[in-house]
């Protein structure tokens, strides 16, 4: 890991938009990317392969430090892969259940030690888009570039109940949208890293704001902030 390497971190709840103009942003400045929300997701789904309780915190630390997961860069635009013991997890992590399960996993403060190393191995040249809800201030809090997105929580379920019907998923509206609360909720009280923007983050709040002006918000950003080319 080169500490040298630029990072960029994009934290926020979730359906604001951090995988969009993390995918965006890695793709225009050639950085690699970090979904750190897929490592929660993929733990949760492992703890209910192996029949683990989600409220057992040993057992979850240890599941978490040998992790068996692989981030495997698809050809051109498929994005990002990710296997879990060999198997190719990436739309099975998306469902609610590994959404919510994923929020409860998050939640114990040793799971969270345990993938800190991992996480932070991705900080490598030319440089990283981080993605998740602590990379600014807990991850990587050194880095100068930090964006904090936000929406409505009306607006960010209406955003998952398409994303999640083009996925095939079978959902509801109304269901989606107290899933969503119940994990802010979640998120943003718990003990260790909570979900809160860093002092130092631009906050973007993307409800009436389409996709290219965040990322134009996003770039002028990070060019303030880094040394990186136009
Ligand atoms: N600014 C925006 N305006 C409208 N839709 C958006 C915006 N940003 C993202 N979306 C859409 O919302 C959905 C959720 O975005 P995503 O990037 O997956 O959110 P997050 O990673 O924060 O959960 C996607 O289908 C995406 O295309
Ligand atoms: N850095 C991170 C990323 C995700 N998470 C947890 O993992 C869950 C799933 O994260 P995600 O980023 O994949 O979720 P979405 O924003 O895509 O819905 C979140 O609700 C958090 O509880 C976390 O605690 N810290």
């Amino acid at each position: 890991m080169s500490e040298r390497a630029p990072v960029v971190t994009v934290d926020g709840p979730s359906g604001a938009g951090k995988g969009t103009i993390s995918q965006l942003l890695a793709k225009r400045l050639g950085y690699k990317l970090l979904d750190s929300g897929a490592i929660y997701r993929v733990l949760a789904l492992a703890a209910i392969h192996h029949n683990v309780e989600l409220d057992n915190e040993e057992a979850l630390t240890l599941l978490a430090a040998h992790l068996d997961v692989q981030f495997v860069t698809g050809k051109e635009s498929k994005g990002i892969k990710v296997v879990l013991e060999g198997e190719d997890v990436s739309t099975t992590i998306r469902s609610q259940e590994c959404s919510n399960a994923a929020s409860k996993v998050a939640a114990f403060p040793r799971v969270r030690e345990a993938l800190l190393r991992r996480q932070r191995a991705f900080a490598e040249a030319p440089g990283l888009i981080a993605d998740g809800r602590d990379m600014g201030t807990v991850v990587f809090p050194a880095t100068p570039a930090k964006l904090f997105l936000t929406a409505t929580a009306e607006e960010r379920a209406q955003r998952r109940y398409n994303q999640l019907q083009d996925k095939g998923f079978d959902v509801n509206i109304d269901q989606l949208l107290s899933e969503i609360k119940e994990r802010d909720d979640r998120d943003m009280n718990r003990s260790v890293a909570p979900l809160v923007p860093a002092e130092d983050a631009l906050v973007i709040d993307t409800t009436n704001i389409n996709i290219e002006d965040v990322l134009d918000m996003a770039l002028t950003h990070i060019h303030q902030k880094l040394q990186v080319p136009a």
